[in-house]
């Protein structure tokens, strides 16, 4: 009786345990059938037409596209009674022959009164698509901007090109201010741009009632909303770099939710509301918060044909070195930037790169404004090659030569990788956008944006960028921004595409189980490991205590690095923070799908990139290959060939 009590009791226990490994198994699913049922719906939705109109929120009818394919043909027309005049002053004020995709159609919008929201990426020329029109029109258009120091850059371009544009700000004079209210109300529009920030509209009465007076005298052609995405709860997750690190981002982000005033007092007037990155979303939101009806969303092809796309492992922290040899040799007598994490690093590589005689200076938030802004002019003029900066350096870059820019470390996110690299290029020249992806990085990051709501989803995001050796890098954004992709686009563009078959297919479950087994162990000793101590244990380079009970492996440490990282990403392994009053600690603790593990039938392939790889596993790998006729390869074709048909898979097993 005792001997059948004991069989039942096992036998339930076993059950037990594979019914909790089955039921994780259904949530993952289910995860990815939501994920992939949403992917359908978006790209259902974007092959309906390129653009479509913005949804009043929370409205539970299916999204309608109220602006076809046909509508954005019809706004790409030159047959407007103001076509003449806009080409015309295209070529003599602004001295370009040719418009970029949507921004006639854009110009075309807001010339015919439309409300309009124009999504384009950073450098694509949002700016024209306000400055054109308001030079065609009667009267003045109101452009407000988030940050003094923008609309000065602005003020000195337009200028330049002797388009009348003043700014009313905190440091405005008297006098100043005083000529341009009387300007606002006068007949004959001594300028055609006022730059204002929203701060100024939420709290200068005297300037609401001259817009007023100007509203009612006609005067009041326009009203641009640049970095619109500032508007929503959400949106200001979109350009940290610019905004959130902004010591005044709160206030800004304040003040632009007052600016619905706008269109409730001047319903008249269209409205543009211009940015490089917001989601449906956060365009919703600020839809509504603008007061905006029924805006029209032209969302401009996200894909930068002349920008290479390219990630490099860093082999040990600092990888300076290389990025100093890529300047001298590669990028010889042409513009950069290096971004780094902090404002220490900024100076830290800064002197290094100079030491090896690079013309470079570093540029972070913490420097006195007149420093930054002889840096950025040094760098322009050309008497420097090199910033070395940290996001702070953003907003209001308009440097057309820009050939390359290289991340010493990762982006927090892949909205704000976009961002920064996109400041290459912007002459449509090709350049260069090289990550340096290294190990540790990962968990400073981690440990930074821990107060984020989804800090840490958008970095792993760019983790799995980083570490992708099989997709297109393109297509990773393309994915990631809701785009419909088609792979032709790169052209060999980005490393992945450009150098195929550099990758091998692992098993590595074996090696999962040792290193989970590693962190379960600290774990049932009430011990917190760091990642790095993990990757130290493992190889057998942690304290002597540990080192009786651990399978040491004879994985290198760049292949010990991916496997964890891999680990990470896929929920064996997950992040546990701890908090002293001075700093955050990063440790592993195990993962959700941690228990998967302790199923014999369970097992997990990653691809590496085989330059991660040491040769001494390339070799055993090979080997083994040929030992097991049942072992199966993975690889990619090399670009040149075609490297769109399907090859022959085959996963081999880590020794
Ligand atoms: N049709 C065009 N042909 C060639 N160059 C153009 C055209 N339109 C704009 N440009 C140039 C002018 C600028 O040097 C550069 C970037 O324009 P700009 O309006 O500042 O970009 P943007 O506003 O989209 O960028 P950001 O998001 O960084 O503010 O592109």
């Amino acid at each position: 009786m005792a001997n059948n009590l004991d069989d039942s009791q096992a036998e339930l226990d076993s059950v037990e345990a594979e019914l909790e490994m089955v039921e994780l198994q259904i949530s993952e699913l289910l995860e990815k059938q939501t994920k992939l049922n949403s992917r359908k719906n978006k790209l259902l939705q974007n092959l309906e037409g390129a653009c479509s109109s913005a949804q009043s929120s929370g409205s539970s009818k299916p999204p309608k596209p109220s602006f076809s394919k046909q509508d954005l043909e019809h706004y790409e027309e030159s047959d407007f009674s103001w076509s003449k005049e806009v080409q015309a002053k295209l070529c003599s004020v602004f001295q370009l022959s040719n418009f970029r995709p949507l921004q006639r159609a854009a110009i075309n919008l807001s010339m015919s009164g439309k409300d309009l929201f124009l999504v384009m990426p950073t450098g694509r020329g949002k700016s024209l698509c306000y400055q054109l029109p308001a030079l065609c029109s009667k009267g003045f258009t109101l452009v407000i901007a988030p940050l003094v120091s923008l609309m000065e850059d602005q003020l000195m371009y337009l200028k330049s090109v002797d388009v009348p544009a003043v700014t009313l700000n905190a440091s405005s004079t008297k006098e100043d201010s005083k000529r341009v209210l009387a300007g606002m109300i006068d007949k004959n529009s001594p300028f055609k741009l006022l730059y204002v920030t929203p701060e100024k509209i939420a709290k200068s009465k005297l300037l609401m009632s001259k817009l007023d007076k100007a509203y009612n005298m006609g005067l009041l052609a326009r009203i641009a909303v640049d970095e619109v995405h500032c508007c929503s709860q959400w949106g200001h997750d979109f350009r940290p770099g610019e905004i959130l690190f902004h010591p005044d981002c709160v206030k800004i982000v304040s003040h632009y939710k007052l600016l619905g005033i706008l269109k409730r007092q001047f319903p008249k007037v269209p409205l543009v509301g211009l940015t490089a990155t917001a989601t449906s979303n956060v365009l919703k939101d600020c839809q509504k918060i603008l007061c905006v009806q029924e805006p029209i969303t032209l969302t401009a092809p996200f894909n930068r044909p002349n920008l290479y796309y390219e990630v490099r492992f860093k082999d040990n922290e600092d990888c300076t070195d290389q990025i100093a040899q890529l300047i001298r040799e590669r990028y010889k007598n042409q513009s950069g930037i290096v971004y780094v994490f902090s404002q220490k690093d900024a100076a830290a590589v800064a002197t290094d790169l100079q030491k090896k005689n690079i013309l470079a200076q570093p540029y972070h938030a913490n420097m006195e404004p007149s420093d930054k802004s002889l840096v950025h002019q040094r760098w322009s003029s050309k008497k420097i090659q090199v910033v070395v900066a940290t996001v702070a350096f953003g907003m209001g870059i308009d440097k057309a030569d820009v050939r390359f820019v290289i991340h010493h470390t990762i982006s927090k996110s892949i909205e704000n990788y976009y961002q920064e690299s996109g400041r290459a290029g912007r002459d449509d020249g090709s350049a260069d956008c090289i990550v340096f992806f290294g190990f540790a990085d990962i968990f400073r990051i981690s440990t930074m944006v821990v107060m984020e709501n989804t800090g840490q989803q958008k970095l792993q995001n760019m983790v799995a960028y980083c570490q992708n050796v099989d997709r297109c890098r393109r297509a990773m954004m393309a994915i990631h921004f809701d785009e419909v992709w088609n792979d032709d686009e790169c052209n060999q563009m980005c490393d992945v595409c450009r150098h195929g078959n550099d990758y091998i297919t692992m098993d590595i479950t074996k090696h999962a189980r040792d290193v989970v087994t590693i962190v379960e162990m600290a774990s049932s000793m009430d011990e917190k490991l760091t990642p790095l101590k993990v990757c130290d244990a493992w190889l057998g380079k942690g304290p002597a205590k540990h080192r009786k009970t651990i399978t040491v492996t004879s994985l290198s440490r760049l292949e010990v690095e991916s496997v964890i990282i891999y680990l990470l990403l896929h929920g064996y392994f997950s992040e546990d923070f701890s908090f002293t009053p001075y700093t955050t600690h990063f440790y592993l603790k195990l993962g959700r799908k941690a228990a998967l593990l302790k199923n014999d039938n369970h097992s997990i392939t990653m691809k590496m990139k085989r330059r991660v790889m040491s040769h001494a596993t390339v070799k055993k790998v090979s080997e083994s290959a040929g030992e097991k006729s049942s072992a199966k390869v993975e690889g990619k074709r090399p670009a040149d060939s075609d490297n769109k048909k399907s090859v022959a898979k085959k996963v081999k097993t880590l020794p």
